[in-house]
């Protein structure tokens, strides 16, 4: 078997710190798996002036699956949008095709009392968000700033974006879902936005004939506002949700509050191979940069993804979760998840902890 590479982009803010401990894991882990960093998003901009080089990008390209810790910072607001830092994970998620994002929620035992709703509408939590990533209003043209050509304020300064998706975007989509859901509960929900918007009218009716393919999948359809609300009212009424790029954005944040913090939430960004880019749901959280506080958990969750579906390796993947499983249960806590009267632990200790844990695991994930 050829040695697998595992492209690291660490980035920016609380990127280098959360990316180091995953890191400390794969080597913990020893697998016939090499890798190789490269700078990302502000920390590239500082250096190459781009916050993708062409080195960064031809890296993510060749390798077997990209670990990205997270970019940006306020001190580069003012700059041209194609220089900022959010303009590398844009970048490299369409460069790269990766128009399937996973968001699993899944609110651990040990951490209902963490999550802001009462622990037993979090009790037992799994579900899984399913965000299209590289089309919508992310990536719609035309989209710019000009005088606006009619309407009641013809002539005043405007700025405009461009919603739309293609009927291969949405099936493509929508058959990730629905084979997802296959796997677990069987049920899918599509979030739209269809009583307003006709993209979204378009996205239900392309969901609704792809069900025909999955007749053993139950399909609900749900408003995104009423998402919204659903999902801090019932979170476990939801298996998979499937939704476009700015809603799932929005929701999976939400989510994130539902299994106790926004650290504790991975992502893999897919292509239709199984290549992929791994990385927390949270950004740079420049709030908390440097001090050793951030939450390395949604990393580290999101190299066991990475282990699993881009490297084949889904008995290291089943380790690293039971020892996440295992840290939390033996009450290791960084802030964001420590509750009043827990000692909280740093990024580096709870590092520490997951890889000594690991030494204890077996492979076996349900808890
Ligand atoms: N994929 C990405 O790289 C990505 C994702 C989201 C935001 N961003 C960028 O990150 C920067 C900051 O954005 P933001 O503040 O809106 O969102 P954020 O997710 O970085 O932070 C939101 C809040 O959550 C906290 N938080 C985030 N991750 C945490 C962790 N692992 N442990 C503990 N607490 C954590 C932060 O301290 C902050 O209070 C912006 O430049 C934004 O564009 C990048
Ligand atoms: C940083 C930003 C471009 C990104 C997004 O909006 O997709 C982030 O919020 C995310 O959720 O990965
Ligand atoms: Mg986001």
């Amino acid at each position: 078997m050829t040695t697998k590479k595992i492209a690291v982009l660490a980035g920016d803010g609380i990127g280098p710190e959360i990316v180091a401990q995953a890191l400390r894991v794969v080597d913990a882990l020893e697998l016939d798996v090499t890798t190789e960093e490269a700078l990302v998003g502000g920390a590239a901009y500082d250096a190459y002036g781009h916050p993708l080089p062409p080195e960064t990008l031809a890296l993510a390209k060749v390798a077997d699956a990209v670990l990205f810790g997270a970019v940006g910072d306020w001190k580069y607001d003012k700059l041209e949008r194609r220089l900022r830092p959010e303009q590398a994970i844009l970048g490299l998620r369409k460069e790269l095709g990766l128009f399937a994002n996973l968001r699993p929620a899944i609110c651990y035992p040990e951490l209902t009392a963490a999550s802001s709703l009462k622990p037993e509408l979090v009790a037992g939590l799994d579900i899984l968000i399913i965000r299209e990533l590289t089309g919508d209003i992310y990536f719609g043209q035309p989209r710019g700033r000009r005088a606006a050509p009619d309407g009641a304020f013809a002539g005043a300064d405007e700025a405009f974006d461009t919603m739309r998706y293609t009927r291969p975007e949405i099936e493509r989509i929508a058959h990730v879902a629905f084979r997802a859901a296959r796997g677990r509960n069987k049920r899918l929900t599509s979030v739209d936005k269809a009583n307003v918007l006709e993209t979204f009218q378009f996205w239900k009716d392309v969901v609704t004939e792809v069900h025909a393919e999955y007749p053993d999948v139950t399909l609900d359809h749900l408003y995104v506002d009423n998402a919204a609300m659903q999902l801090v009212r019932a979170p476990k009424s939801f298996d998979v949700i499937v939704t476009g790029n700015m809603f799932g954005d929005i929701l999976s944040d939400e989510a994130a509050m539902l299994t106790g913090s926004i650290g504790m939430l991975p992502s893999a960004s897919l292509d239709s191979s199984g290549k992929g880019l791994y990385e927390p749901s949270h950004g740079s959280a420049p709030d908390i940069a440097g001090r050793d506080v951030a939450n390395p958990l949604a990393t580290i969750l999101s190299l066991a993804m990475l282990l699993r579906y881009s490297l084949d390796h889904a008995d290291a993947a089943n380790r690293v979760e039971a020892a996440v499983r295992e840290v939390l249960a033996s009450g290791h806590r960084t802030a964001d998840i420590a509750g009043s009267g827990e000692r909280a632990i740093g990024t580096r200790t709870m590092g520490d902890a997951v890889v000594a844990a690991l030494g204890r695991t077996t492979g076996i994930t349900k808890a």
